[in-house]
């Protein structure tokens, strides 16, 4: 099986998508990565381009260990001699010359003729071959390039002796078929292109990069250029990440080898989204935070099940700990009574159901169900399900700056009458709990108030936990809701009925307001 080389130009390439800019150590630091991802080439920067640039060009040929680091060059002779000083001391010296073959640049922007771009291209290479071990030149633009003029150059550049040519779809203008046959033409028409190594670089201007990269490497090429998370100019690059595990998936398909060690590259991905500040989309492949979750009852039953039912790459392969079923509105009761049983909670069936209702309501609402949100339901079904004797029904309050807050409750009393009260207070809280202690028929006393939120953001639960006393006996009572007054309810009612549960003998006589 022949091997794919991957040549990575997150430091190059990436870093001239607009807006991004690293500094050397943050450079250096991704290098590193890289080199621990096993990528064969790393493309450090542009050294003529500035001194930045250079400096750091030269540190990370100096620090990478198992890469080989290249560096981008114009066909100027003074721009091959800065290159050649920043890499002379790294294991591989090597060299990346590029210049534009379509007519469009040719005519426009080079303002030169074909012929010129051949014979300074046969002259850089030549130059170029006399100090670096490997020289690679590019035709920019390759995929708009008429394909006899790039047969025509292609072949006289191999008599000069280049190792690599590198065919990049500058503007990502090709479609996958195009580019397959493109890369099958040359490598059948060019003379000697079988001696050297046919490489693609593809941007994502249509969203195409990936794709076209892997229909390059069926259309032979042997090495694919790439950036982590497909940062870059514009619309960006093919993301290694994607052509890495797509070769790797579907091995049994494209036929190729290749060196990365994958479950570097969630962390990779994950450094270079904190050093440029590239948030990664949530559904990206590979890397997104969605991209081994699963939402939807019937999706999670099967990953259950099987996981291989949903998902074609384990997490474990590309560094990413474990995948994760998120619960929602879209759940079934598999998922639930799994999380459940992660909790460290049992409940038989019939529990399970109702705390599972609890939950497809509280999803409905809620956007993230988190963990402590289950826990408070189950913990709260669980203290009703042991001594049920009131039940709110409704609450209503009043409030207004210029009111005195009053409550108006509707209970399902201990013998199955429904009741209605009302009550004031000086604030609502207290209006909610005169009522409540007008509808019980007893003077109970609330010792301790406390609320907090379950989990963060807006739509959190509100968790209220009373401490009460009744006849010498106290009691504590838990609710839960997305409202203060309904969870301060629904606490103090759960105090109530757990003192009733434990003395039933003491049962207060409920006044009869309905
Ligand atoms: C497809 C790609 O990604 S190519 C790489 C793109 N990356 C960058 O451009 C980032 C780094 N670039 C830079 O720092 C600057 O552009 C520099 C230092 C390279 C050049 O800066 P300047 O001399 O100010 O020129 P400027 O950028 O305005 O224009 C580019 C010049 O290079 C010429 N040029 C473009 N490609 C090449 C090439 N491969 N070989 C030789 N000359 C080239 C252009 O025709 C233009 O020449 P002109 O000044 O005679 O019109
Ligand atoms: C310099 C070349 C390889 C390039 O980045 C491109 O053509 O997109
Ligand atoms: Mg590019």
């Amino acid at each position: 099986m022949r091997r794919v080389e991957f040549f990575d130009t997150t430091l190059r390439d990436g870093e001239q998508q607009p807006g991004l800019n690293l500094n050397r150590e943050e450079k250096l630091k991704i290098a590193k990565q890289l080199d621990r991802l096993g990528v064969d080439i790393i493309e450090a920067g542009f050294p003529a381009s500035n001194d930045a640039d250079f400096t750091s060009v030269q540190q990370i040929a100096r620090a990478v260990q198992n890469s080989t680091v290249t560096g981008l060059s114009r066909l100027v002779k003074s721009d091959i001699d800065t290159t050649w000083e920043a890499l002379k001391e790294s294991r591989n010296p090597r060299i990346h010359l590029f210049i534009a073959t379509s007519d469009v640049h040719i005519k426009h922007k080079l303002n030169m003729t074909q012929e010129q771009v051949i014979e300074e291209s046969v002259e850089a290479v030549r130059y170029a071959k006399e100090r670096f071990s490997v020289v690679q030149w590019s035709a920019e633009d390759a995929c708009r390039t008429d394909w006899g003029f790039l047969t025509k150059i292609m072949t006289e550049v191999i008599k000069a002796g280049v190792d690599v040519i590198n065919l990049p779809d500058t503007v990502g203008y090709t479609s996958p078929s195009e580019i397959k046959a493109m890369f099958q033409f040359l490598k059948e028409n060019v003379e000697g292109a079988e001696n050297i190594t046919l490489s693609s670089h593809c941007h994502d201007d249509l969203g195409m990069a990936v794709a076209n990269s892997l229909a390059a490497v069926e259309g032979g090429a042997d090495q694919v250029e790439c950036t982590i998370n497909g940062i870059g100019e514009r619309a960006g690059n093919a993301s290694l990440e994607e052509i890495a595990v797509a070769l790797h998936i579907r091995e049994d398909y494209y036929q190729v080898k290749q060196n990365l060690h994958l479950p570097e590259i969630k962390r990779t991905s994950s450094l270079v989204s904190k050093l440029t500040g590239n948030v990664v989309p949530g559904n990206k492949a590979i890397v997104g935070s969605n991209a081994f979750a699963h939402e939807s009852g019937i999706h999670q039953d099967g990953v259950l099940k099987e996981s291989t039912t949903y998902e074609i790459i384990t997490p474990e392969l590309v560094g990413v700990e474990t995948n994760k079923l998120v619960l929602g509105k879209l759940s079934g009761k598999h998922a639930f009574r799994n999380k459940v049983l992660e909790l460290g909670f049992d409940p038989p069936d019939e529990e399970l159901k109702r705390v599972f209702k609890a939950f497809k309501q509280l999803a409905n609402k809620k956007k993230d169900i988190s963990d402590d949100d289950i826990f408070a339901l189950l913990a709260a079904d669980k203290v009703e399900a042991e001594a049920k004797a009131y039940e709110l029904l409704s609450l209503q309050v009043n409030v207004g700056t210029h009111n005195i807050p009053t409550a108006t409750i509707t209970m399902k009393m201990p013998d199955g009458a429904e009741a209605q009260e009302a009550a004031t207070g000086s604030g609502s809280v207290e209006a909610v709990y005169n009522t409540l202690e007008r509808m019980v028929g007893s003077p109970i006393r609330l010792d301790d108030y406390r609320i907090q939120s379950v989990s963060g953001g807006e739509d959190a639960l509100a968790e209220v936990v009373v401490h009460v006393s009744y006849n010498q006996q106290s009691s504590i009572g838990r609710g839960t809701a997305h409202d203060v007054l309904e969870a301060s309810a629904y606490a103090y009612v759960n105090a109530v009925n757990r003192i009733l549960a434990e003395a039933p003998a003491e049962q207060p006589e409920p006044s009869i307001n309905s």
